[in-house]
């Protein structure tokens, strides 16, 4: 399992000193949540904050976009140094266009699901995606409850992925308490805030999540 802490939890005054204790407790991946104010109701950051922040840290940057029409920007956060880079399904017309500009550009592409959104909108472009992000909250805020309804799709998506190399990423109200059943479910990715950054020191928070994966 790879644990991708949220910076949606961090200090936004401090994000340099966040990546530092990240990569000092043995964290290989880091969370961006990129909120336009439109497709989400939150505001967070852009391109160029990742832009600045890129030579500060050797964590895999994990960049989910929760902006309308994310076509517009994908060359920018390339620019920035994202090493994946997440659309929402919801947020374009253009989802497999999409995806393989993200991989020409020679990214990562992941595409994330709203809870309500069924399975099927992924179901042509499964070998155009490197991960499927399953929202297990409803997105634009942090420390909100899980969604039991997601163990249920994290299963069929599974199976819907048959021997293909494709994360399942699940985001929202995790927690070490659901860690393990989400592992269970076939999830391989989880991203914590509330539940991570509340908890130093970060090592035994790690720890504490890596310990229920299956
Ligand atoms: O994308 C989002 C919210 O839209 C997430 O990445 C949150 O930041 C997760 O926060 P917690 O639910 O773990 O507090
Ligand atoms: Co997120």
């Amino acid at each position: 399992m790879i644990l991708s802490p949220s910076l949606l939890s961090a200090d936004f005054g401090n994000l340099e000193q966040a990546l530092k204790d990240l990569e000092n407790s043995g964290l290989s991946w880091v969370h961006w949540d990129v909120m336009d104010g439109l497709f989400v109701p939150n505001i967070t950051f852009g391109q160029h904050v990742i832009k600045m922040l890129r030579p500060k840290s050797k964590l895999f940057f994990d960049v989910h976009l929760m902006i309308e029409k994310p076509e517009r920007y994908l060359e920018d956060f390339k620019k920035a140094g994202a090493d994946m880079l997440v659309i929402h399904a919801e947020a374009t017309n253009h989802i497999q266009r999409t995806l393989a500009e993200i991989r020409r550009l020679g990214m990562r592409a992941g595409l994330a699901l709203n809870p309500a959104t069924p399975l099927n909108v992924c179901e042509y472009v499964l070998d155009d995606t490197d991960m499927i992000l399953l929202m297990s909250v409803n997105p634009g805020f942090g420390g909100q409850s899980f969604i039991p309804a997601t163990y249920e799709k994290i299963h069929t998506l599974r199976k819907m992925l048959g021997s293909r190399k494709c994360h399942i990423q699940i985001d929202g109200g995790v927690t070490p308490e659901n860690t393990k059943e989400l592992c269970k479910a076939g999830a391989d990715v989880l991203v914590s805030g509330s539940a991570f950054f509340a908890y130093p020191p970060f090592d035994v928070r790690h720890r504490a999540f890596q310990k229920e994966a299956i």
